[in-house]
C-alpha cells in the first residue's frame, strides 16, 4: 500500500500510466513567445479550450507538458499522488468533471508544484487560495474559484487521456496559455505548429498595417 507522505493517505485507488514522452523545452519554447490565439489558429482553430477555463493568477504565460489527472468530482487525492510523478516543466491538467462546488487545487498543492518544477495547472473544476498561487508565480486556470475544500478518497487516474475545457488531452501534449485561455498542442503536431506560427503572425501584421493605413483623420481624431 502506497501512502503519500504529505497527506498520509493511501493511494491504491489511483491508477498510474507506466510512462509517457515529454518534449524538451528547446522543442517547444517558441510556442511561449506567441499568442495562444495564433497557436490555436495554427491548429485550424481546433483543440482550443472553451472560455469557461479562465486564468486566476497574474502569471500570464504558460507553456509546459501535460501531466494528466482524472479525478472524482470534488476529490483531489489523485492530484497529490500525481505530483510524485511530476517533472520540471510539467503542467497539471485535471479533469475535475466541471464541478464548481469544491476546490481541487490550492496553496499547499501550489507549494508542492513549485518543489517539483510544475509551472501551472489547468483544472476543469474549481481552485482556491488564488492570491497565494499567484504570488508563487504559477499560472492557474480553472472553471471557478471557491473556498470549499476537496475530499481525499479517490479514485483517480494519472497519465491517462482526459477531457478538459472540451478538449482531449494526452499526457505529454503541450499546453500553451495566456490571458485569453489555453490551447492544447498534440505532441505529434508540435513541430508543425512551431513552423506555422510565424507565418500567421506575419499575415496578421500585414493586415493590421492595411487597416491602420486606412484609418481616417476622423477616426484618428476620435481616439
Ligand atoms: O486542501 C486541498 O487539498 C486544496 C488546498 O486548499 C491546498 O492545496 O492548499
Ligand atoms: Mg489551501
Amino acid at each position: 500500500m502506497r501512502v503519500i507522505v504529505f497527506i498520509a493517505a493511501a493511494t491504491d485507488s489511483v491508477s498510474i500510466a507506466p510512462s509517457w514522452d515529454r518534449l524538451a523545452a528547446a522543442e517547444t519554447h517558441r510556442l511561449g513567445e506567441v499568442s495562444a490565439a495564433n497557436v490555436g489558429d495554427a491548429l485550424q482553430r481546433m483543440t482550443v479550450m472553451d472560455g469557461g477555463i479562465r486564468l486566476f493568477t497574474k502569471r500570464a504565460v504558460m507553456l509546459g507538458n501535460a501531466l494528466t489527472v482524472d479525478v472524482r468530482s470534488g476529490d483531489n487525492l489523485a492530484i497529490h499522488r500525481a505530483l510524485d510523478e511530476a517533472r520540471p516543466g510539467d503542467v497539471l491538467v485535471v479533469n475535475g468533471q466541471g464541478d464548481m462546488t469544491r476546490a481541487l487545487v490550492g496553496d499547499l498543492i501550489g507549494e508542492i508544484m513549485v518543489n517539483a518544477g510544475v509551472v501551472g495547472a489547468v483544472v476543469d473544476g474549481a481552485v482556491r487560495d488564488v492570491q497565494a498561487l499567484s504570488e508563487m508565480g504559477l499560472a492557474v486556470y480553472a472553471r471557478a474559484v471557491t473556498p470549499a475544500g476537496p475530499f481525499k478518497y479517490g479514485p483517480g487516474a494519472i497519465g491517462a487521456p482526459v477531457a478538459v475545457g472540451g478538449v482531449a488531452v494526452a499526457a505529454g501534449d503541450v499546453l500553451v496559455g495566456d490571458t485569453d485561455g489555453v490551447v492544447v498542442v498534440p505532441r505529434h503536431r508540435v513541430s508543425e505548429v512551431v513552423n506555422a506560427v510565424d507565418g500567421i503572425g506575419e499575415k496578421e501584421e500585414a493586415l493590421r498595417r492595411r487597416i491602420l493605413a486606412a484609418r481616417s483623420d476622423h477616426a484618428a481624431a476620435a481616439r
